[in-house]
């Protein structure tokens, strides 16, 4: 039924031509600023997107009952059968809480989460054995693809879809999260690209005929991807707050608390921000490390709450600091004592996160590394126990001196890159 292809393996793709004007989608990673963990229950995360991005282009293929699935990032090539993926899961009515027609696929919420997840698990059990990784990024595709294609009334035909990312995976950075913000969105650009009449939902569904404009995605779209996103998150990180997902949607600097709406924070009018941002190459998985502090969170409950309070407090902190570098245009005495009240709470928070155990020695090493050479102000961010590590970068630091660290970063065996803060979020591509 599909064959799974491993990249290194000589066994190629069938030969196929692109029909139409494929639908390139691209969306950004994240660095998680203060908040990261104690934002999972429901204390307050500043994030930033990051100037490295994951793309998404789905088109239109010439060879009949295929979907190709091209994932260079995590070394997947699959292959399925359209037909059969339309008969188990495009063409069944989706598992809802609700009355199927008080749904559309405005309102992902609805979708009965663990069914929609077993249905795709069972769809993708009936294919060649998957090793885990390939299984979760397939799992959290699939389920996209099932409930956006699968809520909508277009005809399908043979499809490829395609993604690479400049993220490194599974490393705090927001892969998984910039991965399905960019796939859900071309999902719902392809489908706007294809409706022929006013309404976008199967006759089943509540119908859902919203103004359709080709060139960028409206407020309400952003909402809708990034929910889409949320879920299938679910299905990578178990219980994630949904700030990485929010982050890589709307891009920007955002405050955050899980079951409200992101607020952007306006970006320091100094100029483009930037960090340092250090990747440890020590692999930890999100799922795993959140699963640990809930563990200790529950045998150490006022211990791990008091922390979550002080992180607070830091994110709370910061949060005025970026607040004066957004809008008051600020002298450059100023801007100097804001980027050094940001660098003394960066610090604090990574202290905190090592009170936690989320620390790792190479994550410790690195900030050494860097406050021998001024930035003083650095701290793990994302789940931790690896990953990476970033400093902000002040305004007045020597490029130089900077092109040194990266030089002694890499010396030591570290990944070293330069990114700017808070750049667009999930865009069309040209
Ligand atoms: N670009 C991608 N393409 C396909 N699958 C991806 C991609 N990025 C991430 N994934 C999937 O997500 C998993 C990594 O999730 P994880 O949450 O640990 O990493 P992360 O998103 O980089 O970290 P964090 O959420 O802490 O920022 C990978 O094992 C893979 O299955
Ligand atoms: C560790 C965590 O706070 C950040 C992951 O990028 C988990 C989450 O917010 O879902």
């Amino acid at each position: 039924m599909s064959a799974e292809i491993v990249i290194g393996e000589q066994v190629a793709l069938p030969e196929f031509k692109k029909v139409g004007v494929p639908v390139k989608v691209s969306a950004p990673g994240k660095i998680i600023l203060h908040g990261e963990h104690s934002v999972v229950y429901g204390r307050l995360a500043l994030a930033a997107s990051i100037g490295l991005r994951t793309t998404v282009e789905l088109s239109e293929i010439d060879i009949p009952n295929l979907f190709v699935v091209q994932l260079p990032s995590v070394k997947y090539v699959g292959t399925f059968d359209m037909q059969k993926l339309k008969h188990h899961l495009l063409e069944p009515l989706l598992p809802l809480t609700h009355e199927s027609s008080m749904y559309c696929w405005e309102y992902p919420d609805f979708i009965h989460h663990d069914a929609l997840t077993d249905r795709v698990m069972a769809f993708l059990d009936m294919h060649a054995t998957l090793p885990p990784q390939h299984a979760l990024s397939l799992k959290a595709a699939i389920f996209l693809i099932a409930g956006i294609l699968g809520s909508s009334n277009i005809d399908i035909p043979s499809l490829s879809l395609h993604s690479e990312t400049s993220l490194t995976i599974g490393a705090g950075t927001g892969s998984s999260a910039s991965f399905l913000v960019s796939l859900a969105a071309a999902l719902i650009q392809y489908v706007k690209t294809k409706k022929t009449g006013e309404n976008f939902s199967k006759p089943c569904y509540k119908s859902s005929n919203w103004k359709v404009n080709h060139d960028y995605f409206r407020i309400e779209e952003l909402s809708m991807i990034s929910q889409w996103a949320y879920s299938a998150e679910r299905i990578i990180h178990g219980n994630p707050s949904g700030v990485d997902n929010s982050v890589c949607t709307w891009g920007g600097l955002v405050e955050f608390r899980r079951g409200l709406a992101p607020k952007p924070v306006p970006l320091s009018s100094l100029g483009t921000m930037k960090c340092m941002l250090v990747n440890t190459r020590v692999p930890r998985d999100t799922a795993r490390m959140v699963a640990k502090l809930a563990a200790l969170y529950k045998s150490r409950h006022d211990m791990v709450n008091n922390i979550f309070n002080a992180m607070e407090d830091v994110a709370f902190l910061a949060l005025k600091q970026y607040e004066l570098l957004g809008k008051n245009e600020p002298g450059v005495l100023e801007a100097t004592k804001a980027y050094e009240e940001l660098a003394e709470l960066c610090s604090t928070n990574h202290h905190l996160l090592c009170a936690l155990g989320l620390s790792h020695p190479r994550l410790d090493e690195a900030l050494l590394l860097l406050h021998r050479h001024g930035l003083v102000g650095a701290k793990l961010t994302g789940a931790g126990g690896g990953g990476h590590a970033f400093a902000l970068i002040p305004p007045s630091y020597d490029d130089t001196v900077l092109a040194e660290i990266c030089n002694e970063l890499a010396l030591a065996g570290f990944g070293a890159t330069v990114a700017e803060l808070g750049g667009v979020g999930v865009d069309l591509e040209q």
